[in-house]
Order: structure tokens, then C-alpha cells, then sequence
């Protein structure tokens, strides 16, 4: 009788309660709206699927870019349920990811990714906060930055001489054994095994997909070809293989690289932020609110007439020449590897890979199309559907060999 008693007065405070605290959710809940009332633009939404008939038919960041053309450079799509905010201009890249970085620096938690990428313990997905930033710097300072490149190189050059060079499994294994290297999080087995999926995960298939763009773009434009391999077969002179020394004389080959990735973001959306601003953030006039979904549409930006000029859509590596536009996250027509605090840690590590192995595949081989494809410019360049834009189908080439690589290359 008295447990009933009890009950009964729970319940009364319980509704009590409920029934003081609703102006409160409805004053929330209106300020919320009120603070969201100016949305971007975007297409017309259907019940249930919302934007998602616009996408069917078309690769996510070409129909986007469609899309964009129509609404603006600031659009919201809905995919079911969830609010999408798509920047395709670089201003609107900018303020993504420079003037409100802060508020744009988290990576949503749908069940899917959680369930994709270990509950984000690893850097790629993780929430922002300390964990990310203790991770990510581990990443930068030991794994991919400039010092463990040096140490990279002076092992190369002291193969043979009993130097071995730690790999990244080494790496990480001593810093946990000596007790964390002063990290903030805990560097358990789990936490290793995230960072190591995601830095083979975000570092092999960007690279690779690049290189075999770039392949593909040479094959198609024979003068470009020829061009890069002049200049590789002539800093190389006498030498029996590619040294990392010789990468910063191969001027022209950083450009076909820098142009393809123009033409071919590898992500071609970037990887996808939140907004953590309460109730919403201003981007371009408009109300981004917390908790949507933000994509930059960088192959879109890379390749708009308004930024690169009429010839934008074509392979032209000499437009780099001067180094006018580069892609370390400051010149916001041109973000292949992102910007801000979530950009790519690895493009140092991701660049050396890509032209060591292009001025490789051009040093020792010249390469034709099989026989009975005759016409370069037929070339199939479709791209797959994936968080990355590898080609649809394979790429088959015919090497002959010009310098023969040692047998350890
Ligand atoms: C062609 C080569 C590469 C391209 C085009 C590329 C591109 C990108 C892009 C677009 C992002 C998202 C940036 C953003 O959200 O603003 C990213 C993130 C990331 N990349 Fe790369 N990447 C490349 C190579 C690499 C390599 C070689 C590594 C390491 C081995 C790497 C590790 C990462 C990591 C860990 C992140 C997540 C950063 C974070 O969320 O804090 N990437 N990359």
C-alpha cells in the first residue's frame, strides 16, 4: 500500500514536472525554428525519401553538381530523413571549412558508420574532441608527417647497411610500450587497430585510383605523355631506377599529378561533416541546422568553368605552371585532400607515393593502348560508384620496357 502510494507520487511529480517544462521545449523548439527559418535552396522533397529520386541515375557528386547548378552553391538535399547541406562553390568551401571550421569539424555518427569504421576510434570518423585531436596529432607528428618522411628516406638510403626502418606497426607498438608517448587517450590494441585500418583504408585506394587516372589522362593525351617522360628519362640520366632526391627536379609530373587530381578528386565529396552549432550555423546567409549532414562537392569546384576558366574541363597540366593554385587547403578552388582541421593528414606520405610511383611506371616503360584500341581519346573514363571515384572499368596498357628495373624495385 505504501510502495503503491509512493508510485502514485512519482507519477504526479512526473507529469508535473512534464507539464512545467513544456513551455520551455515549445520556447526550444520555436527559437530553434525561428533560428532555422532561412534554409538554403534546394530541389523539390517527396514524403519518406525526401531529395533522394534526384540522385537516382547519375554518380552522388555529378548529379550534386547538376543539382547546385540550379540552386546555388549552397544547396540542402534530403537523403530520407536526414538534412544535407552540399557547398559546390569555392566561397561556400571556404566557409565550410576556414570560417566556420569549429563548427563544421565533427563527422556524423549514423548506425552505419559506427558500425563501418569501429565507432570512429580511429581519426577518419571520429567525433571531434580530445580523443580525434590526441589521435590525429599521434598520426601527423609520427606516422605521416615531415620527420618520419626524413627518417623514411635516410633508412632508404642506408639499406643494406644494416639500418632497418620501422614500419607503422613498429611505430605505434614502441610509443604504446613506452607508455603512450605523453597521448592524451589510452593507445590500446582496439585504438591501434582503428588507426591502422583507417590510414591503409584512407591512404591505399586514393592513391592508387590517382595513379591510375593519371595513367589514363597520359594515355589519352600522347603529348602530355611524351612531355613527362622526356623530363623524367632526363633528370634521370645514367641511373638505374627513381630516387626519392630527384622528385622536386620532375616539375611537369607534379603537374600532371596536381591536374589530375583536379579533374579526378579522389573523394570527390570530401568525407561528410555534421554541424555542432546550436540551434544552427549562418553559411552565405542561410541557416545550416545542427546536426545536418555537410558534404563539399570538390570535384565539382575542380572542375568550374568560373574558377578555371572554358577549357575547365579539360586535361591541361601546363595550367599549373607558376604553381599558382595549390592544394594544401588555402586555395579553395582546388581541395582535393579537404581543408581546415579535418583535412587529409596524409598528403605528404599520399604525394611521395604518387610520384615516385608515376616516375616510375614513365622511367622504365613506354606504354600503349592494346592492341585493337587504337584511338586514345575513345578511352573508357567512367567512374564507379563509392565513397571514392575509381574507374568503372579496368585499365589495360601494353609496357615496353626502356630501362629495365632492378630486380629489388
Ligand atoms: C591521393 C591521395 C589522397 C587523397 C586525394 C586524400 C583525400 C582525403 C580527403 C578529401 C580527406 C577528407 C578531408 C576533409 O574532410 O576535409 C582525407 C582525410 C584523411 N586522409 Fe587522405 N587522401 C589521400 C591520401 C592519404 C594518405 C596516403 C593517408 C595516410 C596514409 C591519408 C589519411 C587520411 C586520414 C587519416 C584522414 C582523416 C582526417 C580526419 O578526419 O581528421 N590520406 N583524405
Amino acid at each position: 500500500m505504501v510502495d503503491q502510494e509512493h508510485q502514485f507520487s512519482r507519477y504526479h511529480y512526473l507529469v508535473l514536472a512534464a507539464i512545467l517544462l513544456l513551455p520551455l521545449v515549445v520556447a526550444k523548439l520555436r527559437a530553434r525554428r525561428k533560428a532555422c527559418k532561412n534554409l538554403p535552396p534546394g530541389p523539390w522533397q517527396l514524403p519518406v525519401i525526401g531529395s533522394l529520386h534526384h540522385l537516382v541515375g547519375a554518380l552522388p557528386h555529378r548529379a550534386m553538381r547538376d543539382l547546385a547548378r540550379r540552386h546555388g552553391a549552397l544547396m540542402l538535399l534530403r537523403l530520407g530523413e536526414l538534412p544535407v547541406v552540399v557547398a559546390s562553390s569555392p566561397a561556400a568551401a571556404r566557409e565550410v571549412m576556414r570560417t566556420h571550421d569549429a563548427a563544421f569539424a565533427t563527422r556524423p555518427r549514423t548506425a552505419t558508420i559506427r558500425e563501418l569504421t569501429r565507432d570512429g576510434t580511429g581519426v577518419a570518423f571520429a567525433p571531434h574532441g580530445e580523443r580525434w585531436r590526441a589521435v590525429r596529432k599521434l598520426c601527423v607528428t609520427e606516422l605521416l608527417g615531415a620527420r618520419r618522411h626524413k627518417e623514411r628516406r635516410a633508412a632508404a638510403a642506408g639499406a643494406g647497411s644494416g639500418d632497418e626502418e620501422e614500419d607503422l606497426l613498429d611505430v605505434l607498438l614502441r610509443i604504446q610500450k613506452d607508455g603512450g608517448g605523453g597521448l592524451q587517450v589510452p593507445l590500446d590494441m582496439g585504438t591501434l587497430r582503428a588507426v591502422i585500418t583507417d590510414l591503409f583504408g584512407a591512404g591505399s585506394e586514393t592513391t592508387a585510383t590517382t595513379l591510375q587516372w593519371a595513367m589514363a589522362e597520359l594515355i589519352r593525351h600522347p603529348a602530355a605523355l611524351r612531355k613527362s617522360q622526356e623530363e623524367v628519362r632526363r633528370v634521370l640520366a645514367g641511373q638505374s631506377r627513381v630516387h626519392e632526391d630527384a622528385l622536386p627536379e620532375l616539375r611537369y609530373l607534379h603537374m600532371v599529378i596536381k591536374e589530375t587530381l583536379r579533374l579526378h578528386a579522389a573523394v570527390p565529396l570530401l568525407l561528410p561533416r555534421e554541424c555542432q552549432e546550436d540551434p544552427s550555423c549562418r553559411v552565405l546567409g542561410h541557416d545550416v541546422p545542427k546536426g545536418a549532414m555537410v558534404l563539399v562537392n570538390a570535384w565539382a569546384i575542380g572542375c568550374d568553368a568560373a574558377s578555371w576558366g572554358p577549357d575547365a574541363e579539360e586535361f591541361r597540366p601546363e595550367r599549373f605552371e607558376g604553381d599558382v593554385v595549390d592544394f594544401r587547403g588555402s586555395d579553395f578552388e582546388f581541395v582535393p585532400f579537404g581543408a581546415g582541421r579535418r583535412m587529409c593528414p596524409g598528403i605528404t606520405l599520399g604525394l611521395a607515393v604518387m610520384e615516385m610511383g608515376l616516375a616510375s611506371l614513365l622511367f622504365h616503360f613506354d606504354w600503349e593502348l592494346p592492341a585493337g584500341a587504337t584511338d586514345p581519346s575513345e578511352l573508357d573514363m567512367e567512374e564507379a560508384l563509392g565513397i571514392t571515384a575509381r574507374r568503372k572499368s579496368d585499365l589495360w596498357l601494353i609496357p615496353r620496357v626502356r630501362v629495365p628495373p632492378p630486380p629489388n624495385v
